[in-house]
């Protein structure tokens, strides 16, 4: 299966976002991933559902919500609202897991799972077969634009092997400082789906760094 580019719109420019999405809908993006941050859980607030919203509204691509919350089980119905396709939570902040990726499935949205960079992978165990995704973050989790952590790929390799020998076909997601470098190292540990916010909205031509993220 091709990879997957899920833009992060955390690095868009939000006094003109019309602009942004529309180059997303001709892009070659896969998904359009959105970062709602608490102040509590992360140090930083992004934005709410009203704009998740009014970017459904213009958006053509699949919503991709990662949810940087505590208790995120208390907004499902909001997520399922904005008209997102996946409602990404963090184990962090679940004490009650596999419920909440229950309630998701139930809502009618495609449930992952989250984990920081200090929390191994073989905590994910037990709900393997149970997720449509796995993130990875490859930052500490509540800003854009911060530094790749290179142990991240050694976790991508052992997430990889524990779908496999689970026998499930979660996908594996990576999220922070990803560029044309990190991304194909990325590829080649075993990653299904990008998210590159700084890389894209970053870049002279957002749309061609798409393509290349999508070629590599
Ligand atoms: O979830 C987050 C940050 O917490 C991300 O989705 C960022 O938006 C990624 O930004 P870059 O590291 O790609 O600039
Ligand atoms: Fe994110």
């Amino acid at each position: 299966m091709k990879h997957k580019i899920s833009p992060s719109l955390l690095s868009a420019n939000f006094a003109n976002l019309a602009k942004d999405l529309e180059m997303i809908n001709r892009s070659e993006a896969d998904w359009l991933h959105l970062d709602i941050m608490d102040g509590v859980f992360v140090p930083n607030i992004s934005f709410g559902f009203p704009v998740i919203k009014a970017v459904s509204e213009l958006c053509q691509k699949p919503l991709d919500v990662h949810l940087m919350i505590v208790n995120p089980e208390k907004f499902i119905s909001e997520v399922k609202a904005t008209g997102a396709k996946i409602m990404n939570v963090h184990y962090e902040t679940c004490p009650h897991l596999h419920r909440v990726i229950q309630q998701i499935r139930e809502a009618g949205m495609e449930p992952a799972v989250t984990i920081n960079p200090a929390t191994p992978v073989s905590v994910l165990k037990d709900i393997l077969n149970d997720v449509y995704m796995v993130l990875i973050m490859s930052v500490n989790p509540g800003f854009g634009g911060q530094k790749f952590i290179e142990r991240s790929l050694e976790k991508v390799k052992e997430l990889k092997m524990m779908i496999n020998e689970a026998g499930s076909d979660a996908l594996i997601q990576v999220d922070g400082g990803v560029n044309l470098e990190t991304a194909s190292l990325l590829l080649e540990a075993g990653a299904d789906v990008l998210v590159a916010g700084n890389a894209v909205f970053g870049a002279p031509s957002p749309e061609e760094m798409i393509h290349k993220l999508k070629t590599l």
